[in-house]
């Protein structure tokens, strides 16, 4: 679990260490809504799919396509946002299929950490393969990294763009069908 207290200490030192006064008026409350706020953008450390796991039986062996889910997570290297939109298809096993809100609550289990984003995409794909039992998943997420745009390289405007494609979807007829339903909306 995320140890609030301990994160209110090291920000109050990061203040000092940079030469601002914690003790003045604007500042005073900082390490506290910093500790709060990492609680929530990296809350996926204390959630896993299971508890997001809603499945329903309903005749439907197609695929089901989940698109442009906004997401925000962080890059453990410089811990800066990286954000953008996640697309996710899956192909149903046994009847079985997930309330479409649910994908959104996977991805953002994982979004809500320190990440890669390769390894997001991976992580992500990897749970719908297994909590869902899909016959195959695609998941193509389009990010900007802030440690790209406002430092560093200072690439604006790049877009990183990772794919993971597994089971039924890494057939070429099936991998199309998908990619074309997901860049359809463009
Ligand atoms: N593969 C991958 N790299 C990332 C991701 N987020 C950040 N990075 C990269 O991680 C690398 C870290 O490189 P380092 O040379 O250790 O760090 P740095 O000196 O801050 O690098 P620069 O960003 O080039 O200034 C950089 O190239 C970042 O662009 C990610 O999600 N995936
Ligand atoms: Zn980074």
């Amino acid at each position: 679990m995320i140890d609030r207290e301990r994160i209110e200490k090291a920000v109050k030192e990061i203040l000092i260490a940079i030469g601002e006064d914690p003790d003045r008026e604007g500042l005073k409350e900082t390490p506290k809504r910093v500790a709060k706020m990492y609680e929530e953008v990296l809350s996926g450390y204390s959630d896993n799919p299971e508890n997001h796991l809603v499945l329903f039986t309903e005749k439907y062996d197609e695929m089901i396509i989940v698109k442009d889910i906004p997401i925000y997570s962080m890059c453990e290297h410089h811990m800066l946002p990286f954000f953008g939109r996640a697309h996710v298809a899956y192909i149903p096993n046994d009847n079985k299929v997930t309330g479409l809100s649910k994908i959104a609550r996977i991805v953002d289990v994982y979004a809500k950490r320190l990440q890669l984003q390769e390894r997001m995409t991976e992580q992500i794909a990897n749970a719908i393969m297994e909590k869902l039992r899909a016959k195959g998943v695609m998941v193509v997420i389009e990010a900007q990294h802030l440690c790209m745009i406002m430092r560093g390289v200072k690439k604006t405007g790049s877009y990183t763009v990772t794919s993971a494609v597994k089971g039924v979807m890494r057939n070429e007829p099936t991998r199309m069908e998908a990619l074309f339903l997901i860049k359809g909306r463009q």
